[in-house]
């Protein structure tokens, strides 16, 4: 069995890796670490783990619990795992960070985007960027794995294939990114009570979403150019949920077969990137509760543009489903485990 333990397991994606981990077979949750419930009973918190968790929250200090857990999960605030981690936790225990401490190579564009000093820069260039699809390798071997964010996650999986293709002109793609409000955490704010999400649609962060420069990053990586692209998010009225639209120039004509053969190319064979059939939109009801992204694209014949699409469940591929899959692939599992999930309708 391994060891797990959650710090920030009181939040909202730390709430989906109990969730997910309580169904792991190989899996074994021993620190349920939480800063406003310590010695609460966590199903007290999460009335669905009645009977299934009996355990109580206990604190977040990372340096007790990397003597017992094999693995720890930081489900935590940006800056709280750089605040804490250092060599002698590493020597003990694997980390999966969720938050974006270490999935930016560049500590001063860290700092610019999140505003934050970086605490642990020194760790940077060991962790690995948990993308399974793209870094499965290095993730086997990883002691530090940073966790994705959520909308790098599905805007990166719906153009990658073409990025590395070389097909689009990364100088104009734009992205438009929809996300349900679980993706803003559990802690109160104005801005996600009920009467101002529901029946409402807005923009926010736009030119300025923190997410920008781990997009520009990766696809950077994928495509060999640098990449500087336009990013919009928005709030939608649903619990989970994010999807993507991209729009890019295709450098050349291309058919349906020879993008959809790019697609394939990367694609055929993984387990949680699921290629829609010509002309069907991927949607967030069709994903929901499971570690799946769907993704598809359209050629626009007529202005010689691509519309790349993706639909994943923030909570699940965007955070602890990914988080797991990381997990599976650090401990030489099946990368499914635990994560067989059909995803929920309605
Ligand atoms: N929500 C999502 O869809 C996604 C979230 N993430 C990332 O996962 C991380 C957690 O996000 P999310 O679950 O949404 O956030 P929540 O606000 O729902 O949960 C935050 C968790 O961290 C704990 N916590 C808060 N402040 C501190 C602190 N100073 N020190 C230690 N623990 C603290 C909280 O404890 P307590 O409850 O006891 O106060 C809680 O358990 C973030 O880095 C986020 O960016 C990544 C991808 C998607
Ligand atoms: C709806 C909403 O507010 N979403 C959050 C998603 C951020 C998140 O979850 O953070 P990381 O993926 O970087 O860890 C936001 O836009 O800031």
């Amino acid at each position: 069995m391994i060891k797990v333990g959650i710090i920030g397991a009181t939040g909202y994606a730390g709430g989906e890796l109990v969730r997910i981990l309580s169904g792991h077979k190989d899996a074994e949750i021993v620190w349920y670490g939480s800063r406003s419930y310590i010695d609460e009973k966590y199903a007290d918190i999460y009335r669905n783990m009645f009977e299934i968790v009996e355990d109580s929250c206990l604190d977040d200090n990372m340096e007790e619990l990397s003597k017992k857990a094999d693995v720890i999960f930081t489900a935590t605030p940006q800056g709280f795992c750089a605040s804490v981690v250092n060599e002698g936790m590493l020597d003990n225990t694997k980390i999966i960070d969720l938050s974006a401490d270490f999935r930016i190579k560049d500590v001063a564009t860290y700092e610019k985007w999140y505003g934050i000093e970086h605490k642990s820069p020194r760790f940077i260039e060991e962790a690995v960027y948990g993308l399974c699809e793209v870094n499965r390798e290095a993730v086997r071997n990883a002691r530090l794995v940073a966790n994705p964010g959520c909308y790098p996650t599905c805007s990166f999986l719906s153009i990658y294939p073409l990025a590395k293709e070389g097909m689009i002109d990364m100088n104009t793609l734009i992205i438009d990114a929809k996300s349900g409000t679980s993706g803003a955490g559990r802690g109160a704010k104005v801005g996600n009570l009920y009467c101002e999400v529901n029946e409402n649609i807005k923009a926010y962060g736009v030119t300025g979403h923190r997410h920008t420069p781990e997009i520009e990053e990766q696809l950077g990586l994928a495509s060999g150019e640098q990449v500087l692209l336009n990013f919009t998010t928005h709030l939608v009225p649903m619990n989970r949920g994010i999807l993507v639209t991209a729009y890019a120039s295709l450098k050349q004509k291309a058919t349906y077969e020879e993008v959809r053969a790019a697609y394939d190319k990367y694609y055929d064979g993984e387990r949680f990137v699921r290629v829609l059939e010509k002309d069907i939109c991927p949607e967030t009801r069709w994903v929901e509760g499971s570690n799946y992204v769907d993704v598809n694209f359209k050629v626009d014949e007529r202005t010689g543009r691509i519309i790349m699409m993706g639909a994943m469940d923030n909570l699940v591929k965007g955070a602890a489903g990914q988080a797991v899959q990381n997990m599976n692939l650090m401990f030489g599992l099946p990368e499914d485990e635990g994560l067989a999930f059909v995803p929920l309708f309605p």
